[in-house]
């Protein structure tokens, strides 16, 4: 099972850019976890401070006991080899076949034989659906192929914990439905903790167990998708339907007199252009190919949530209820009729999950 990460009143920022101050979240172990958030709030910073390649300004990153922000240089680089990352573009050395792209971090970081190099690497390879591409060069493969190159080479050290920035950049909706689908087989396979980062909200409704959302510098929350998926935060709800109508605005937040200027422009019937329909609301989550192992996070996390459902939002409690099997219903002591509530052991929210905190949509 995957390594949990504990984050703790993280901070940071550039000169005097505040970037994102007091992050406090834990990433459960071999769950899947998405953080969404408008361009330009520090959502790749968030990865960079996660494996310390920034220094963030105060606050813990611990994994298996190790702060990654104060621990030493050596544990820093022990502690680095639980992470495989997939960076944004890939980052792919252009000069080098994939086959050698993905062997580099086991030439560079393991004494393995070339024989078992050329084991893990074609395993990879295969598992992120690249079987017969080894001898191509990046530049000769789509955008898709890069993406799932990247992730092969951030899976050869076998990572307790996978990051993945903005997998579906660049990617149509076809693609970035398939690449959905490999991290959820990856994640079915190897029960890995996942973080992606995203602006894609199709990726962000279907994939993750946990959901959050970076906004104005701060986490506006961070739990079970079902709290973000029902949330009534106004720019959760913006953010999800992709909306011009709300205080995100084109560079992050807007000012009153812009949002009362748009409010005027909806009322006296000026489209956005957005769909009237709302797309919050819980969809099925995906579930691995048929064939593979089911995901062992799905049962841990489903105790994990009804230990909590109490300290819930309403509207979060309602979809976790309606989404359980009869075989849950039993196991949690949860009535089939309308209206009968779980009498779950809730435990403090503190100790899994983070719920909405912030001022910013009050006066
Ligand atoms: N090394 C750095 N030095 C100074 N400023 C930086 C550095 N890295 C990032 N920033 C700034 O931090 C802010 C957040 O950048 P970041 O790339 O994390 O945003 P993001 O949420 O990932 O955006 P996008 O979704 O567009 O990729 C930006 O204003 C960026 O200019």
């Amino acid at each position: 099972m995957g390594a949990e990460v504990v984050i703790e009143g993280l901070t940071k920022s550039f000169g005097n850019q505040a970037i994102w101050r007091d992050v406090t979240l834990t990433l459960p172990p071999g769950e899947v976890s998405v953080m969404l958030g408008p361009s330009g709030t520090g959502k790749s910073v968030f990865l960079k401070s996660m494996i310390g390649l920034l220094k963030p300004d105060r606050g813990r990153c611990v994994v298996n006991g190790v702060d990654i922000v104060t621990c030493s240089e050596s544990k820093l680089y022990e502690t680095r080899k639980l992470f495989g990352v997939l960076f944004q573009d890939g980052a792919l050395f252009g000069s080098m076949n994939l086959f050698d792209n993905v062997a580099f971090p086991l030439r560079e970081h393991t004494r393995k034989s070339e024989a078992e190099i050329k084991r893990i690497v074609l395993e990879k390879l295969e598992l992120t659906g690249l079987q017969g591409a080894e001898r191509k060069l990046p530049g000769e493969i789509s955008g898709g192929m890069r993406k799932r190159a990247g992730l092969a080479r951030a899976l050869v050290l076998d990572p307790e914990i996978i990051l993945c920035d903005e997998p579906d950049s660049g990617l149509d909706p076809v693609r970035t439905a398939y690449l959905s689908q490999l991290l959820i087989d990856l994640n079915a396979q190897i029960d890995a903790t996942i973080l992606i980062v995203t602006h894609n909200i199709n990726l962000a409704r279907t994939v993750p167990d946990n959901l959050g959302m970076l906004f104005r510098r701060e986490l506006v929350m961070f739990g079970p998708r079902e709290v973000l998926l029902t949330s009534d935060e106004p720019v959760v709800a913006q953010f999800v339907n992709g909306r011009r109508r709300g205080p995100i605005g084109m560079s992050e937040e807007k000012d009153a007199a812009q949002m009362a200027q748009e409010e005027a422009h909806a009322a006296s019937g000026h489209s956005d252009g957005s769909s009237e329909d709302d797309l919050r609301g819980i969809v099925p989550q995906l579930e691995p190919t048929p064939g593979l192992p089911e995901r062992a996070a799905v049962r841990r996390r489903k105790d994990r949530v009804m230990s909590i459902l109490r300290s819930l939002p309403p509207a979060a409690q309602e979809g976790i209820i309606d989404s359980l099997t009869a075989e849950d219903r039993a196991r949690y002591g949860v009535g089939v009729l309308a209206g009968v509530r779980p009498s779950p052991h809730p435990r403090g929210v503190d100790e899994v999950a983070t719920l909405p905190k912030s001022t910013w949509d009050r006066p």
